[in-house]
Parts: C-alpha cells; structure tokens; sequence
C-alpha cells in the first residue's frame, strides 16, 4: 500500500535445537512471507538461540554441539543467523530476558549506525531517549521490532502451570510481539481466543498457518536415530553428518537429565529432582 509505514522485525526463535531440523528452517521462511504478505513488515534477520544446558530438559546434549549443527544448518542462508550469548550462559534464563538481550543489541547497533556524527550521550541514555513512551513500551521511531518466533506447542505451554510468570507472557506479547506457527495437535486459535492476556494483545499475535503440515520433530529424529534408521532429509545432510562423526543421539544421551525437574519449574516451585 502506497504510503504506507514499513516496520523492520528481527524474528527471534528459542528453543532446545536438539538438534536443529528442517522445519526449524521453515519456520523462518513461513514467517518472513506471512509478515511480508501483509505489506507492513520488511524482515531484515532470523535469530536461532539454543537453549543452554542449564535448560535440563531430558535428552538435551551439550550446548556446544547443537550450536554447531545450527550453524552449520544455517550456512547457506543469508539472512538466519545463529547466536550463542544463551547458551553459554551458566543457568538457564527465561525467554523474556533473551528477548530483552537481543533487543537492546538491536537498538544498540542501530543507534551505531545513526550516532557517527551526532553527540555522544551515553549508550543507555541513548537507548531511554529513544523510547516512544519510556522503557516500559519498547518502541523506538523507526528501529526494528524483535518478535518471538515459535510453534504452536511454545504458546500453548504458556497455559502449564509454573513453566512461565504471567508477567512474562505479557511482556513477550505486549512489548514485543509473537509469530506462532501451527502445528498439528495445537489450535492456537482457539488458545489465544481463551487467554484474557494474548486477546487483549491478539494484534501483536501473527499466526501462521502451515498448510503442508508434517509432524518433524526434533523427538523423533532422536528416535529415529537410536534405532538406526535414516533421518537424511528431515535435516540439512551437513548436520546429518555431525550427528554421526560425533555420535550424538544414543540411548545413553536420551537419558540425561532423565532425573532432574526442567529449570523453569525448578525456578517457580523450588523442586530440584524428580
Ligand atoms: N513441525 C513443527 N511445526 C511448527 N513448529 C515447530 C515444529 N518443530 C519445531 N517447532 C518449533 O520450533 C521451536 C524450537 O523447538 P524445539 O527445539 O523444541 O523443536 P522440537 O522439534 O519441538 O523438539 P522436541 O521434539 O525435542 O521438543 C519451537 O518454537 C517449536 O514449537
Ligand atoms: N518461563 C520461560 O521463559 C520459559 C518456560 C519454558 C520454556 N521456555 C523456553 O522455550 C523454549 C522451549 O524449548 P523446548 O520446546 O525445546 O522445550 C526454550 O527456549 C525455553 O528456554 C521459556
Ligand atoms: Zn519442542
């Protein structure tokens, strides 16, 4: 539309990438057409976080390797990039201070672009300045918007309980904004229609709807993989041949963690094993 405002969005994806597959991949790319379709966003950068292991979810190998295998998944694109500050951090942090992270890196490296010349305040005072309603509301006139990209199953966990603090959720949809792909098994429809919160910000909420769905997950290229069976195809072959130089999926590797309570509900309930 002529005229029309263009926000910048840096796509944000957290999760375990254990280990990274295609779908992954498509995520971004179905949600740089969604947000481009509707004429009022340019996406300028995919970002894939892994969690780190201090996440303890059952069956996560080490950080290290599945940093690689995203970026060796990545090699071949030119705007997804992958980032380590996460998983190199010794305890897990929630996904609203990763969010909080990467945004004041983007304010941070735009105001760099803009100050070359102008008075030099101080980088976070620049970064208050700039604010169009003080901290709270993260909107700076004309820097990109960072949005949570995730699948369906991610915003329907917001509802288990002690896995994620209200003021979290508010502040992802509120401040930042969420791309939810669907997934089969999750109507995020009609999850977002029953949550007071995610309806009173639906309009920071894109879902996008996956027509060709398929049931990739990284859980069953474990499974797969344990058993001995091919998963070429389901993720990038270079990643297929890290798994195997490394020997990464093994029976033995399922079971870490297998007694430890995942961070987020250690955190809130202050349970430490199972
Ligand atoms: N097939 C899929 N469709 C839509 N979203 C997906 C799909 N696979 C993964 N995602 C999303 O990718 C992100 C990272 O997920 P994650 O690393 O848990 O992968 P996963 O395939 O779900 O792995 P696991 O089976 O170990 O939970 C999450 O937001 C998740 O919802
Ligand atoms: N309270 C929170 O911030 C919270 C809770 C649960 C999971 N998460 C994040 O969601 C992602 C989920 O990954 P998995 O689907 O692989 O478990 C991870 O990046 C994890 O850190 C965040
Ligand atoms: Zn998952």
């Amino acid at each position: 539309m002529e005229g029309q405002i263009v926000t910048k969005v840096v796509l944000l994806s957290c999760g375990s990438f254990n280990p990274i597959t295609s779908m992954h991949l498509r995520m971004f790319e179905l949600a740089r057409d969604h947000l481009e379709d509707t004429g009022q966003y340019k996406v300028v950068k995919g970002i894939i976080s892994p969690v780190g292991d201090g996440y303890k979810k059952k069956g996560l190998v080490e950080a290290c390797h599945r940093l690689e295998m995203a970026r060796l998944a990545t090699e071949n694109s030119d705007w997804i990039t992958v980032d380590s500050w996460e998983s190199l951090q010794p305890e897990w942090v929630e996904t609203v201070k990763v969010i909080r992270h990467h945004y004041e890196e983007l304010l941070e490296a735009e105001q760099n672009k803009d100050d070359v010349d102008t008075v030099k305040y101080t980088k976070k005072r620049r970064i208050e300045e700039n604010y169009f309603e003080g901290s709270a509301h993260l909107k700076r006139r004309g820097s990109p918007q960072l949005m949570l990209l995730c699948g369906a199953d991610v915003l329907q966990s917001f509802e288990t309980p002690n896995l994620w603090k209200q003021d979290d959720i508010t502040e992802i949809v509120g401040c930042y904004g969420l791309v939810c792909i669907t997934r089969s098994g999750n109507d995020p429809y009609s999850f977002i229609h029953k949550s007071d919160t995610l309806w009173k910000y639906r309009k920071n909420i894109h879902v996008v709807h996956e027509w060709v769905t398929n049931e990739i997950s990284a859980t069953h290229v474990r499974r797969a993989l344990r058993r001995g069976h091919s998963v070429r195809y389901l993720l990038p072959d270079a990643v297929v041949y890290y798994i195997h130089e490394h020997d990464l999926y093994s029976a033995e590797s399922e079971q870490k963690n297998a007694d430890v309570v995942l961070a987020p509900l250690q955190r809130y309930t202050g349970a430490s094993s199972s």
